[in-house]
């Protein structure tokens, strides 16, 4: 099986856990559910350089990328750097985050948050919301055209951005949908984890001007950022490049600061 699939399948079982612990009723009746939300895609378009930078522990291709910062630190450190929106990891198996990352990460930042999830079911879209997050992540990959008008309409209900994810030119046209607000091209194949540019400058063209277009993966350096601008990308979302280092936070600022110039 490859490795999308068997994220997906222990996804399901996690999920189906969950809701047997946690009923939605409950999540709705948290402080942060009934909170206002920020616009991710707003503070995207808003800005001249778009980095949205990511808390990331570790990822099934390289392991262990960093466990000596607290979530705290890294979404202050983030903030203070510029960026114009934070994701959080919350998958525990693969990637060692969590809900509680989430839920720190908010009361530390006031930044646009993504929960960089694999999405399959409507009830963790309400947890997003209820952990703090204002905009959720949708997979094309693993999920069906049905799939992805129902939970983008169900997060816009909620006041949450949605951001889809595409790796190739048919994920993008059952993707084309007015309640997607962002489209991010993973340069990253989650099926090899090779990582290529390439597929970031060839699907540009291919995004309706609508949608804000983000470059998500692979992206180390000033150089690439500069690239892709011409490409119409608004948004660059980088994890491991910041997390790599022993600041996270000083690495962004340095690296945003870099692009002022
Ligand atoms: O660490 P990188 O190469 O800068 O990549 C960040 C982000 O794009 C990546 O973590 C990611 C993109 N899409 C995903 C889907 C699930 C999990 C993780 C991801």
């Amino acid at each position: 099986m490859n490795i999308l699939l068997r994220i997906v399948a222990d996804k399901r079982q996690e999920v189906d856990l969950r809701k047997s612990l946690i009923p939605v009723s409950q999540l709705e009746r948290s402080v942060l559910f009934n909170r206002n939300t920020l616009s991710l895609a707003l503070s995207l378009r808003s800005s001249a350089i778009g980095i949205i930078a990511e808390h990331k522990r570790r990822s099934p291709s390289k392991n262990i990328i960093n466990q000596n910062f607290t979530v705290c630190e890294v979404a202050k450190g983030y903030e203070n750097a510029g960026a114009s929106g934070l994701s959080v990891l919350t998958d525990a198996k693969y990637f060692g985050g969590s809900l509680d990352d989430l839920i720190v990460a908010r009361a530390c930042c006031n930044l646009p948050i993504l929960r960089k999830e694999f999405i399959i079911d409507t009830y963790q879209i309400t947890e997003a919301k209820a952990h703090g997050a204002d905009a959720i992540l949708l997979i094309a990959a693993i999920l069906t055209p049905k799939e992805i008008q129902h939970f983008s309409t169900f997060a816009k209900q909620l006041g949450l951005d949605v951001l889809l994810e595409i790796h190739n030119a048919q994920e993008l046209d059952k993707s084309l949908l007015p309640s997607i607000d962002i489209i991010g091209v993973n340069n990253r194949d989650l099926n090899t984890f090779t990582v290529s540019l390439e597929t970031s400058k060839t699907l540009s063209s291919l995004i309706p001007e609508e949608f804000v277009k983000i470059s998500e993966s692979g992206i180390s350096s000033i150089d690439a950022v500069k690239t892709l601008q011409p490409f119409g990308y608004k948004g660059f979302l980088i994890g491991e490049h910041f997390m790599k280092t022993d600041n996270a936070g000083q690495s962004a600022k340095a690296f945003i600061n870099q692009l002022k110039k």
